[in-house]
């Protein structure tokens, strides 16, 4: 007996070499920005295929808890740079003595700089109080708002648009500057802009602040064959 065709699946196939390039080329030159945006607006049409980009992402129990709040407004990307300013003299203390200088010197965020910025917030309740997949451990629906944003952030490499995530701030306070309920997480602060440049590795790495880890020091289990162990991390 056969089963009868699925019409929903398609027939797939691995991409065409050119295509595949794209696709690793994304991932592999995808930088975070902070300061090479240049001012022109971003088009809404733009502006719309990273959004369905990133609302495209895989969510635990399809619950696609993601939220996008765009802003453009001075003022306010303002008074969330300061926010960050702030955050960012706690921050510096927060490391030992030696490294504080070179903390101080890095540049970590391009609220102001970049026309849009978009906070992406996470809603527990998106999809009620039992989600499926999320049963059994609640961090389930803030990364699924994360794998948002990197769909966001690869399409936007693709599309010439920079993207900087920036972290560093209360969310307590830019919750409030924004008037997001406190039921509401902010998962990520995007700045976007188009940008000509773009460091060829991490401008972290560049600035001497940390390396790429070689892959073998990720990768244990069953590894080509071999059995490796998990590398001694830690700095
Ligand atoms: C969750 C999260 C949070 C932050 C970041 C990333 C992620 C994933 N990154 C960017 C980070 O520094 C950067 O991704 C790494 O240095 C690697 O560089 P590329 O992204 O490959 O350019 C980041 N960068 C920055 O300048 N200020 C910040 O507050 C943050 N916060």
């Amino acid at each position: 007996m056969h089963d009868r065709p699925n019409e929903f699946l398609v027939r797939t196939a691995p991409f065409a070499e050119p295509d595949r390039d794209a696709v690793y080329r994304a991932i592999h030159t995808r930088r975070d920005v902070r300061d090479q945006f240049l001012a022109d607006p971003l088009p809404d049409d733009l502006v719309r295929r990273l959004l369905q980009a990133a609302h495209a992402a895989p969510s635990v129990g399809f619950m696609q808890p993601w939220s996008f709040l765009l802003i453009r407004n001075a003022q306010t990307r303002e008074a969330v740079w300061r926010a960050f300013t702030r955050a960012n003299e706690e921050a510096e203390a927060m490391f030992p003595e030696e490294r504080r200088s070179a903390y101080r010197s890095l540049k970590l965020e391009g609220i102001r700089k970049a026309p849009l910025n978009i906070c992406v917030t996470c809603d527990p309740d998106r999809a009620g109080p039992v989600v499926l997949g999320r049963t059994h451990d609640s961090r389930m629906d803030a990364f699924s708002t994360v794998c948002a944003i990197q769909n966001l952030w690869l399409a936007a490499r693709a599309e010439g648009v920079g993207v900087g995530w920036v972290s560093i701030f209360r969310e307590a306070e830019v919750r409030g500057l924004l008037g997001i309920p406190e039921r509401i997480h902010i998962i990520g602060y995007l700045c976007l802009g188009f940008v000509e440049e773009l460091y060829a590795t991490p401008e972290l790495e560049v600035k001497g602040w940390r390396k790429r880890l070689p892959l073998e020091e990720v990768v244990w289990g069953e590894m080509w064959g071999q059995s490796v162990a998990l590398a001694k991390t830690g700095d």
